[in-house]
């Protein structure tokens, strides 16, 4: 123990006696001089523990008005929604009618007890000897027995009286013993009944409310008689249990992050929101601030430790990165995530889609559901086989689909079945994994695709694609080039093949993208083989589905995700679907689970795309590149319309029809050296085509043409009709 020299009591201290005289050398609220010179008489001031206001726990939002605004939100959200599920709970098997009526049941089973069984089987005992002895005086009855015989009949009956007589004494034994014990436990429950009445009359001084209040215990004690059903079940929706059973507070939280080893003994998390559960109950949440001149890293990386201290699946726990360094926003689910039934795909009922737009690719942990803005983007989906990779695509090629004017480029390394159902409205396609296949589609891409959207963003003096650009020029609609299981491709192609897809490859993504071009790659094992890196580094929407190791997961998310908390080898096997998606160059990766279409719902969606595609023109062959390149072109219907309107007489012979369609459609316009006749013979077999190709069927009846000759042609009624 330290020892202080002190001036002796009494004796006189000139120091101190100046210090007294200058107070102002003391500052802050503190201790002050005045009260210390008077800490004979009076008592010393109460100095606050915690003058800083730095308790350990304390909350930084207890300290303001916002804080506690949100606390009382947050309680008043939580009363609501305690309520709704209290009132939907009535309704079944855990409400508290039935747990009353359950709890009735079962005392009265109680009272009953198993004594039946013991009369059931004296009563059994009895009407066996009674049996007996009739048996036994039938046969004595008889008349033509000898003497002896009869004797010894006549003992039978007698002992069989006396069993009869003793079973029904028995009997009678066993009921009396049952009623004693039934009334006895009939008792045992009336008692506190009795008792509650006659308590809560005597507290209360007033019969009516007396016998409610002991109504209600009553109620309340068969309740939880009843609390568990048949199948031993008990009411559990409203737990907030987190993990091995206890709930997240202010101190569990903080207790985590010590075990966990974030936190130092001395170290608190500075907590900006109150610990609180979500609005559906099933997680809590809260923001925070680590220490000072702690990294989040630091936090992120300890997603395993902190997982065990509060005893939770890794999956369980999700930290955000805040809007500053050191800032987490932290869920822990109370049930791991995903597992339940996936939700319904929105594309299943939606009509037309515009890929312009962001693309639904599935529902966070939040149960927020997540688009994907595919404008200017390409993207990489990784996993282990099995994982959901190819479901998760179909998000986007579905989509895709049923844009009418979104030409696919689909190629399946792995030659499955994934793809086989775009076939019919896909521009080009490879389901059989034939690199010879996938080089003409790059190919193409590269050499029709790209050339012809640089002259019409030249044409109309644009840098990049849009929307509004892709209206007015369906040249400059979006294409989607999907390459499924890259690595089967090139390990399947001699090194000179393989090298240039790797090259047309690169180019389309690289190039492709401001063209509307985008690029989406999946593999099963993403290393650097399987997607070359030259190309990997420019997919800006990653998805990492389950991975076997933490370095595949950074294959495809990008170094050092896997270590910062963002690994999806802690994906679980149960959890198809889902993986770690960063939708894009700035966006923070996001556990999400995509929509799952079943292979007749992918068939459903896409027979709807064939039908919108044939609409608008837009089934391959019917519309190649370039041939649309008149400003949103009207379909050939429409051409067919106003040529019978032009005349003014409802009727056009088919001569007129094709002189207006030369007039508005290079296609048809007479060909240099080509006779009147060549050219309606060219022209009339091409508008035939069409129309077929378009699936119209127009009748052509006779009608009356210009100079009133009777001839073959259209009738707007028709027209009209068929449209
Ligand atoms: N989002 C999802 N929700 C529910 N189940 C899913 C989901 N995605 C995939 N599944 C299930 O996982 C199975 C495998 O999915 P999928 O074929 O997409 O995996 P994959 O990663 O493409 O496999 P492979 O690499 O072998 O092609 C599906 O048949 C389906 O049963």
């Amino acid at each position: 123990m330290s020892t202080h020299e002190t001036t002796p009591a009494g004796a006189p201290d000139p120091e101190w006696d100046a210090l007294v005289a200058n107070a102002s050398v003391w500052g802050g609220d503190g201790f002050r001089p005045t009260a210390a010179a008077t800490v004979a008489a009076n008592p010393l001031p109460e100095v606050s523990a915690d003058p800083a206001g730095t308790t350990p726990l304390t909350p930084a939002w207890v300290k303001n008005g916002a804080g506690w605004k949100g606390r009382g939100r947050v309680a008043r959200v939580n009363s609501v929604h305690g309520f709704r599920r209290w009132v939907r709970r009535q309704g079944g098997e855990h409400g508290h009618a039935a747990q009353v009526w359950r709890g009735l049941a079962r005392t009265t089973r109680w009272v009953k007890g198993v004594e039946g069984a013991d009369i059931d089987r004296s009563k059994h005992e009895a009407r066996r000897a009674q049996e007996a002895y009739r048996a036994a005086r039938r046969a004595h009855a008889h008349k033509l027995i000898p003497g002896d015989k009869k004797n010894k009949l006549a003992k039978v009956m007698d002992d069989a009286s006396k069993d009869s007589a003793a079973a029904m004494t028995a009997l009678a034994k066993v009921r009396k013993a049952t009623r004693a014990r039934r009334a006895w436990r009939a008792s045992a429950v009336a008692a506190p009944l009795v008792a509650a009445e006659v308590g809560s009359v005597l507290a209360l001084g007033d019969v009516t409310n007396g016998s409610l209040v002991a109504c209600a215990a009553t109620s309340f004690v068969l309740a939880l008689i009843g609390r568990r059903t048949d199948a031993g079940e008990t009411w559990t929706s409203d737990s907030v249990a987190l993990g091995d059973g206890g709930k997240l507070t202010d101190e569990t939280l903080n207790a985590a992050y010590r075990d966990a080893g974030v936190l130092k003994d001395d170290q608190i998390l500075k907590l900006l929101s109150p610990v609180a559960l979500t609005r559906d109950g099933d997680a809590y949440e809260v923001v925070f601030d680590l220490p000072s001149g702690m990294p989040t890293d630091k936090a992120l990386s300890a997603v395993k430790g902190l997982a065990s201290a509060m005893g939770v699946s890794i999956t369980q726990v999700h930290q955000g990165r805040g809007e500053r360094e050191g800032r987490i926003h932290l869920r822990v689910n109370l049930r791991i995530p995903f597992t339940g039934k996936p939700s319904p795909g929105p594309l299943l009922t939606a009509g037309r889609m515009d890929l312009f737009k962001p693309v639904p690719m599935g529902v966070s942990m939040r149960g927020k559901p997540i688009e994907t803005d595919w404008v200017e983007r390409s993207g990489l989906f990784g996993g282990e086989p099995g994982a959901g990779k190819s479901a998760a695509v179909n998000n986007v090629l579905l989509a895709a689909a049923l844009d009418p004017y979104t030409r696919l480029y689909l190629a399946d390394g792995k030659a499955g079945f994934d793809l086989v159902p775009f076939e019919s409205i896909a521009e080009m396609i490879d389901t059989a994994g034939d690199p010879e296949a996938l080089l003409s589609i790059l190919t193409h891409v590269w050499e029709m695709e790209v050339p012809a959207r640089r002259a019409a963003l030249r044409e109309h003096g644009a840098r990049k694609v849009s929307a509004e650009l892709a209206v007015k020029d369906r040249r400059l609609a979006l294409a989607i080039l999907f390459v499924d299981e890259w690595a089967s491709y090139v390990a399947g192609a001699p090194a000179k093949l393989r090298e240039e897809l790797n090259r047309l490859f690169q180019l389309i993504v690289s190039q492709g993208r401001a063209l509307g071009i985008a690029s989406l790659a999946a593999t099963q094992k993403p290393s650097s083989d399987s997607v070359p890196t030259s190309v990997r580094d420019l997919l800006s929407v990653r998805w990492a589905m389950r991975c076997m190791t933490p370095e595949a997961s950074d294959t495809i998310l990008g170094k050092g995700y896997a270590s910062a908390g963002q690994n999806a080898q802690t994906i679980l096997k149960s959890q198809r679907g889902v993986g770690i998606l960063m939708s894009g160059e700035s966006a923070e990766p996001e556990l999400v689970r995509g929509y799952f279409y079943k292979d007749d719902e992918v068939e459903q969606i896409i027979g709807r795309a064939t039908e919108l595609r044939a609409e608008a023109g837009t089934m391959p062959g019917m519309a190649p590149l370039g041939a649309t390149a008149a400003p949103a072109a009207p379909r050939l219907l429409d051409h067919l319309i106003a040529a019978v309107t032009a005349t003014g007489r409802g009727v056009a012979t088919k001569g007129e029809v094709l002189a207006y369609l030369a007039g508005v459609d290079p296609q048809y316009a007479p060909e240099d050296g080509e006779s009147e006749a060549q050219f309606r013979s060219r022209a009339g077999k091409l508008l035939a085509e069409w129309l077929d190709a378009e699936g119209l069927e127009v009748p052509t009846p006779k009608v009356d043409g210009p100079d009133g000759k009777r001839s073959l042609g259209y009738r707007l009624d028709d027209l009209s009709e068929v449209r």
